[in-house]
C-alpha cells in the first residue's frame, strides 16, 4: 500500500472513531455540539492522529492493529482542531476560511467558537482516560501521556509558541527566535503524537527519545513547508487563504532565508528526522519514514 493510501485508510479509521468520541447521550447544548463537530468533521489531513497510529505500529504492529492508540489519536485531533478554531479568531489570525469551509466563528459567532475550542481541548483529556479505562493501555503509560499532553499543548508548549508568534509578529530577526516559535507552536504536538503512539505500544526510553527527535524535526519541516505553501500554494487544495503571512507581516523562513534555502531546510530536517528513527531499531519503521517523505513533498 502506498503512503498516500495508508494515510487515507488511517484517516478514515480516525474519522469513524471521532464520530463516537463525543457520547450522543450526553446532554450538551445543541449549538455547542454542532460547533465542535463542524470543525472536527471539516476534514484536514489528520496528520497528528495518523502519526500516533504509525508510531504505535513502528514499535509493535500488533498493538497498533488492536486499536490501543485510537483514543489518543482522537485526543490529539481534538487538541489540534481547538487550536485552529482559536488561531482563526479575530483576536488572533482573523481568518475566514479553514479546511475548505468558513471558519468556526464565521458560522457560530465568536463566543460559541471559543467555547467549542475550550470543549474540544477538555474532551481530549476524557479521550486519553478512555485508553486506560478500556484496558488497552497501561495506567502508567496513560499517566505519562496525560502529563505530556498537558505540557506540550500548554504554556511551555503550543500555547507558549502561539503567544510568542502573536507578540513577536514584527520583531523577529533571527532564525533562533523563529525556531522557538515553530518548535512550540507546531513541533510540540507532532512530537507528542509520535511519542504517545509509541507509549501505547510499549516503546523503550531510547525509542521514545528517537520519536521525540523525529517529531521535533518533522514538525519544524512541516511548519516551514506550511509557510512556503502560504506563498506558492493553491487555496483550493490547501482549504485556507494564501498570502496570509505577508498580510499579517509575519516573519517566516521564506522571509528570512528565501525560498530555495527554505526548501533545503525542509529536506535537511526531514532527512535528520528519518535518521533518528532509522537508527533506533524499530520493528516496523516504514510507515513513519514514508509519512516524513510524503509531507516533505506535500502541496496541501
Ligand atoms: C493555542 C493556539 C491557538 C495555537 C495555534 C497553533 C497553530 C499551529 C496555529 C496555526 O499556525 P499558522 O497560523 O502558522 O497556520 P495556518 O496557516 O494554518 O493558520
Ligand atoms: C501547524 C499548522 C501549520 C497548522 C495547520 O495544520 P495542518 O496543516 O495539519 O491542518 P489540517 O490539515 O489538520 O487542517
Amino acid at each position: 500500500m502506498s503512503t498516500a493510501d495508508y494515510i487515507a485508510e488511517k484517516a478514515a479509521a480516525v474519522q469513524d472513531a471521532l464520530h463516537q468520541a463525543l457520547p450522543q447521550e450526553w446532554d450538551v447544548p445543541e449549538r455547542l455540539r454542532e460547533a465542535m463537530l463542524y470543525s472536527l468533521n471539516a476534514g484536514g489531513k489528520r496528520l497528528r492522529p495518523v502519526l500516533v497510529l504509525a508510531a504505535a505500529e513502528a514499535v509493535n504492529g500488533e498493538a497498533e492493529a488492536a486499536g490501543a492508540a485510537m483514543p489518543i489519536a482522537c485526543a490529539i485531533e481534538m487538541v489540534h482542531t481547538y487550536s485552529l478554531i482559536h488561531d482563526d479568531l479575530p483576536a488572533m489570525d482573523d481568518d475566514d476560511f479553514r479546511r475548505g469551509k468558513p471558519t468556526n466563528h464565521k458560522v457560530f459567532g465568536e463566543a460559541v467558537a471559543i467555547l467549542a475550542g475550550d470543549a474540544l481541548l477538555t474532551h481530549a483529556f476524557y479521550c486519553v482516560a478512555q485508553a486506560a479505562k478500556n484496558g488497552r493501555v497501561s495506567a502508567e503509560a496513560t499517566l505519562a501521556i496525560v502529563e505530556e499532553l498537558a505540557r506540550l499543548a500548554g504554556a511551555p508548549g503550543m500555547v507558549g509558541g502561539q503567544t510568542a508568534d502573536l507578540l513577536g509578529e514584527q520583531g523577529i530577526t533571527t532564525i533562533e527566535e523563529l525556531d522557538y516559535i515553530h518548535l512550540h507552536k507546531t513541533s510540540d504536538l507532532i512530537a507528542f503524537s509520535v511519542q504517545a503512539g509509541g507509549r501505547t505500544a510499549g516503546a523503550s526510553s531510547s525509542q521514545l527519545e528517537a520519536l521525540g527527535i523525529f517529531g521535533r524535526k518533522l514538525g519544524l519541516a512541516f511548519q516551514i513547508q506550511d509557510d512556503i505553501l502560504d506563498l506558492v500554494g493553491d487555496e483550493a487544495k490547501l482549504g485556507k487563504k494564501t498570502n496570509s503571512d505577508v498580510e499579517q507581516n509575519k516573519v517566516t523562513y521564506p522571509y528570512l532565508l528565501g525560498m530555495d534555502k527554505s526548501r533545503e531546510e525542509v529536506e535537511r530536517l526531514t532527512a535528520e528526522a528519518k535518521q533518528a528513527v532509522e537508527e533506533a531499531g524499530f520493528a516496523y519503521p516504514d510507515r513513519l519514514l514514508g509519512i516524513a517523505d510524503y509531507l516533505m513533498k506535500r502541496d496541501h
